[in-house]
């Protein structure tokens, strides 16, 4: 049967554990039923740690230009260092940029079996905040004092809470279709800390809310919650979350901090997405701890390869991949050891395989 699509993937695995899990990523794809009538090709590309250590850089240009003519795009993890390294950037703080990937989603959200149901979206900004990394260090006869830029636009913050408000609809809208939910309507939390940073948080607030103000969005609710009590109510309450958006910090810390909420940051996925391009990314990054073990969970991955799949408007595929990680967790025979088991990552990923 000929193939009704064919998609270009880029794929990028970078260093550490993210050499483990994009192959997995890849062999969910290429396992998919022929009957959806996708095609895949695959390029593979450098960036990272070891790509810096081998040429000097650490996002190559043909990486850039490469994935720019992709349809779609999985990144795996990089080992960035935690001091400063002359000439080192870290790649995917710069591809978010290079690419216009101005929203990375990142939808966490609980097995049916579980105690606790959580089913939320952190919508995160992805191009400035305090990720502008302009940053300087100078001397004063007191010492060292190091300066950073928080940067946030009108623009960027009114864009974030407009793809909010879009997939808020988007999840009303599957509920409307009779899917089990915990939520009764759309509901975007607008995240922020403008009681202090009243200029750059604030700007971020007010655009977030008057983007929401659009009549398209009537149906949705919109509510606001300084960033320090939200950690709060996440731990005590997160069932009460459908839609956050963040600034891009706040976004990242919310969303490993949710990743804790449902086992592991090696179930959470994300995806980097733009007008007409999307990178799906597992939220964790290269875990250097268990790296090399062939224990690292590769369902945040998948997840991405999914997540990418719905931006790329493939739906059903994406649903298929869903359905098949869920039922590999909620049967829970075969889980990796950040879940409680013992399955090595090749276990877990022929299971979901099978389940395909
Ligand atoms: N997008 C990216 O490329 C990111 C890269 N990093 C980089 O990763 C390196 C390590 O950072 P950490 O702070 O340790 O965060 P991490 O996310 O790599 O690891 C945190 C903890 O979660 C565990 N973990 C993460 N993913 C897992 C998986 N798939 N299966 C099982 N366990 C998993 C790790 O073993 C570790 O105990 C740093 O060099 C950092 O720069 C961190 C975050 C994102
Ligand atoms: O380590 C790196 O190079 C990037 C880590 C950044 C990060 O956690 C995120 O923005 O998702």
């Amino acid at each position: 049967m000929a193939a009704r699509r064919a998609l270009t993937i880029g794929l990028i695995p970078g260093d550490g554990i993210g050499k483990e899990v994009i192959p997995a990523g890849r062999r969910v794809l290429e396992a998919l039923p022929a009957s959806l009538g996708l095609k895949f090709d695959f390029i593979d590309l450098k960036a990272g740690w070891e790509t810096f250590e081998q040429t000097g850089v650490a996002l190559p240009e043909e990486t850039v230009q490469t994935l720019s003519s992709c349809n779609g795009g999985l990144f795996g993890a990089v080992s960035s260092p935690t001091t400063a390294v002359k000439g080192y950037s870290s790649p995917i703080v710069a591809l978010r940029k290079r690419l216009a990937l101005y929203a990375n989603v990142r939808p966490v959200k609980s097995v049916a079996t579980a105690a606790k149901p959580i089913d939320m979206v952190i919508v995160r900004e992805n191009t400035e905040d305090l990720y502008v990394k302009e940053e300087k260090t100078y001397d004063t006869p007191e010492g060292k004092v190091a300066e950073a830029i928080k940067r946030i636009s009108e623009r960027a913050s009114t864009n974030i809470a407009t793809i909010a408000g879009e997939i808020a609809l988007r999840r009303q809208k599957i509920r409307a279709s009779g899917a089990p939910s915990i939520h009764k309507g759309p509901l975007v939390t607008v995240t922020h800390k403008s009681n202090v940073l009243s200029q750059t948080d604030g700007l971020f607030r007010t655009a977030a809310k008057a983007a929401l103000a659009d009549p398209r969005f009537s149906s949705v609710a919109v509510e606001e919650q300084i960033v320090d009590s939200m950690v709060y109510k996440l731990f005590r309450q997160p069932e009460a979350y459908d839609v956050i958006v963040a600034p891009n910090l706040y976004g990242d810390i919310l969303s490993d901090g949710a990743a804790a909420l449902v086992g592991s940051l090696g179930l959470v996925p994300s995806a980097n997405v733009g007008k007409t391009f999307a990178l799906g990314e597992p939220c964790h990054g290269s875990a250097p701890d268990i790296q090399g073990q062939g224990i690292s969970n590769p369902i945040a991955t998948i997840r991405s390869a999914a997540l990418m799949l719905e931006f790329l408007d493939e739906e059903e595929a994406a649903a298929k991949i869903y359905a098949a990680v869920d039922a590999n967790l909620e049967e829970g025979k075969l889980l990796s050891p950040d879940l409680g088991g013992t399955a090595k990552t090749e276990e877990v990923v022929q299971d979901i395989l099978r389940r395909l």
